[in-house]
Parts: C-alpha cells; sequence; structure tokens
C-alpha cells in the first residue's frame, strides 16, 4: 500500500502472479475516509475485462459489490453525516443542470442540517419548559416561564409554516418541472414542441387530430431540468382514440407546473386560464399576435421563438428560485414536517400541561426522522435504496 492519501501507480496482479493491470492506488485508512473505515480506491483502465477480472479477483480476497448507497449508508452509521447530507450526495451525483447542482451542494454542506438541528435545539429546550412546568406548578419557576414557552412555541410554529409554505420550490428544482402543451387540433402544438426541442419529437401533419398520445420532450430552461409535453388536440370527438387522447390531455396539464396554451393566429385567442398564452401561425395574419400577453409566434419560420424561450426560462426559474434560507428539497421532508407543524399547532392550543409536552415530544420526533436522529432504521431503506450502486 502507498501512503495514506498518496497516489501511487501499482501493478495488480491474479494469484498466480500474473499482470491484471497497472492502476492508481489510494489508500484511505478510518476514521479520515468518506464511511469513516479504512478504504483503498484502485483507478483502473476502464476496459471491461479489466473491471472484471480485478473485481473477480478482489471477490477472491473476500470483497463483495457495494449495495446502492452502501458507502453514504456506512458515513450516515458513522456520523460523519446526517440523513440530510446523505441524500445531498444522491442529488449531487444526479444533478444534470448548475441550479440542481448548486442546490445539493448547499444541502451537503449541512444548509438543511443546521436549519432542523437548530429547531431540534429549541425543541428541547421547549420541552424541558414544558416539563418542569408540569413538575413543579407551584414552585419558584420565573413569573414569566408559561408566557415564555407559549411565545416560543408559536415562533417556531410560524417558521416552520413558513418553510412548508415555500411553493415547493425547492423539491421542484430537484425533480424538475413539467410544462405541458395544450390547445386546439391543428394550432401547431407538435411544430412548437419540435421548434422548443430542437428535434423532431412529435408528428407533424396537416390534419387535425394527429396527436393522441402524450409526447414528452426534456430540455433545459433556465438552468432547471423541465419535461415538456404535446398532447391531443381538444374538442369534442365521436372517435374514442382521439377522446382518449383529449382525456390524457387534461390529466397531464392538470398535474403540470405550467400550462401553455396554444392558439391559432386566425381562431379563438388562448385559454385565459393559462400559465402562458401562445397565438402560432403569425406568418399568416401578422395582426393577431399583438394581444397583451400573448406571445406571437410561428412555429414554422422560427419568429418569436426566442422570446417564447426566455419567458419560459424566466417561468422555470421562479418556480424554482432558491434564494434565501435552504429549501425545502423531499417530499420525505415535506411530511415529516407537516406533522411537526401539526404538533406545534396543538401545543399552542392545549389545555393540559400534559398533552403539550407530548406533542412536543411527538414534533421533535417527527422533526428527527428527517436528520435520521430518531427512527432510523424505518427510513434508512427508504432513504439509501435510491442511490445509485457505488456511491
Ligand atoms: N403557416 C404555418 N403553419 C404552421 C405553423 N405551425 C404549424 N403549422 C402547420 O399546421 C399544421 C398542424 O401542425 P401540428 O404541429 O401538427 O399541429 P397540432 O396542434 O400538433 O395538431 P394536432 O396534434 O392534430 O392537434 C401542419 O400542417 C403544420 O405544418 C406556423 O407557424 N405557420
Ligand atoms: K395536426
Ligand atoms: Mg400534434
Amino acid at each position: 500500500m502507498p501512503p495514506p492519501r498518496r497516489a501511487a501507480l501499482r501493478r495488480l496482479r491474479d494469484a498466480g502472479g500474473a499482470l491484471l493491470d497497472q492502476a492508481l492506488v489510494v489508500w484511505m485508512p478510518g476514521p479520515g475516509s468518506y464511511t469513516g473505515e479504512d478504504a483503498a480506491e484502485l483507478s483502473l483502465h476502464g476496459g471491461r475485462a479489466v473491471i472484471e477480472d480485478v473485481a473477480a479477483r478482489l471477490a477472491s480476497l473476500g470483497a463483495r459489490p457495494a449495495e446502492p448507497g452502501e458507502f453514504t449508508r456506512r458515513a450516515f452509521l458513522a456520523g460523519r453525516m446526517d440523513l440530510t447530507e446523505a441524500e445531498a450526495v444522491a442529488d449531487l451525483v444526479a444533478a444534470e443542470t448548475t441550479a440542481q447542482r448548486r442546490q445539493a451542494l448547499r444541502q451537503l454542506e449541512g444548509g438543511l442540517r443546521a436549519l432542523y438541528d437548530g429547531w431540534a435545539t429549541r425543541l428541547h429546550l421547549m420541552l424541558a419548559q414544558a416539563e418542569a412546568l408540569i413538575e413543579f406548578p407551584d414552585e419558584d419557576l420565573p413569573p414569566d416561564e408559561e408566557a415564555g414557552l407559549a411565545a416560543a412555541i408559536a415562533a417556531l410554529r410560524d417558521e416552520v409554516a413558513g418553510h412548508l409554505a415555500d411553493g415547493r420550490r425547492g423539491e421542484r428544482l430537484r425533480e424538475g418541472l413539467v410544462f405541458a402543451i395544450t390547445g386546439p387540433p391543428n394550432v401547431g402544438k407538435s411544430s412548437l414542441i419540435n421548434r422548443l426541442a430542437g428535434r423532431d419529437v412529435a408528428i407533424v401533419a396537416p390534419a387535425p387530430g394527429t396527436t393522441r398520445d402524450v409526447i414528452e420532450a426534456r430540455v433545459v430552461l433556465g438552468g432547471v431540468p423541465v419535461t415538456l409535453l404535446d398532447t391531443a388536440g381538444l374538442r369534442a370527438t365521436d372517435d374514442p382514440i382521439e377522446a382518449e387522447g383529449g382525456r390524457r390531455a387534461r390529466a397531464r396539464a392538470a398535474d403540470a407546473d405550467l400550462v401553455i396554451a396554444v392558439a391559432e393566429a386566425d381562431g379563438p385567442p388562448p385559454d385565459p386560464a393559462a400559465g402562458l398564452r401562445v397565438v402560432n401561425k403569425t406568418d399568416l395574419a401578422p395582426a393577431a399576435g399583438r394581444q397583451e400577453d400573448v406571445l406571437a409566434v410561428s412555429a414554422l419560420t422560427g419568429a418569436g421563438i426566442d422570446t417564447l424561450v426566455d419567458a419560459l426560462s424566466a417561468r422555470a426559474a421562479a418556480l424554482t428560485a432558491t434564494a434565501g434560507p435552504p429549501m425545502l428539497t423531499r417530499a420525505r421532508h415535506r411530511a415529516a414536517l407537516d406533522r411537526l407543524a401539526g404538533c406545534l399547532v396543538r401545543a399552542t392550543r392545549a389545555d393540559l400541561a400534559e398533552l403539550r409536552a407530548e406533542d412536543l415530544r411527538l414534533g421533535l420526533r417527527a422533526l428527527g426522522t428527517i436528520t435520521g436522529a430518531v427512527d432510523v432504521e424505518a427510513v434508512l431503506d427508504v432513504v439509501f435504496s435510491r442511490f445509485c450502486i457505488g456511491k
């Protein structure tokens, strides 16, 4: 082995002494390693045979391949990170865009951990106070103890509520957004998705009712991964296949983060209820695009497409803007914080001091499941099963 944390070139050999590869070898003794345990890293020439033969030799020496997320799981169990930081590792590995990478790194650096640990410290303090008020109701506690506790619980209740009311911006950035293109048949929805995706994802044809299935294209807008959906044109129809297309279009649009309603330049205007309104085919009727808050484009000539991309990028950025305090990034966190918020609301209204203390205790438990401070076994498999193998 080379000296600790120094890369050195070494010859790797099989059981009979035959050369397997030349490799860079790094030896990282615990506890100062990623998992806290002794670890060695081999940088091999990447060929399949090299990797298989070296892996077989390592297996014959007693090693086995890691489970998904096993290295990070061990790092968590060794106390080198909390669960929010472990999840940030998975997010960092999966990050497709700069904004996602930044959010993951911020969480890996302990942004969420600091916030939640701070809340846990305050809850512990409140719980101690609440219990003191049960144990020694008439003794020499300062007279404003009761009022101070009530104010502290109310303040945390409001902070948690504020953190939850973030428009799901952190989760949206982590998961990516969905923008659905909708409108009547033949207005050029498929032509538009092909323009925005920069490739031929959807069939374009002069006949109305061409698109039936929902067609997806992944793009990056404003640093955010966005799945664009092209949908069937909506109209009354006797054709059961087209009707099913319409049903799918409505269902997907209902779940989308943004609905882009498209209309034709010489037809009725786009749906006023949509998040973004576009008039297409302005090459045929140029005056039609001059309505307020409607973007005029031509999927055929490309006119106005840059402005549309800018508008979509601005929406994507606004839906995921994560300035200020660290953002909630996962449904798992949101579920636990919803429980905490409920406990705090009950604690502020509790008639009995004993019930108030119990609500604070339950709130602390809910918070602890996020960082991994309590109930660890129950959440570990959920967290680490989502990792890629090798991390
Ligand atoms: N002149 C002109 N024609 C366009 C424009 N955009 C699309 N078209 C044409 O309009 C017709 C319908 O386009 P599609 O993209 O298939 O329209 P769609 O809304 O997806 O249609 P359905 O899937 O049937 O609802 C095709 O013949 C296109 O070539 C445009 O900006 N200008
Ligand atoms: K069509
Ligand atoms: Mg279409």
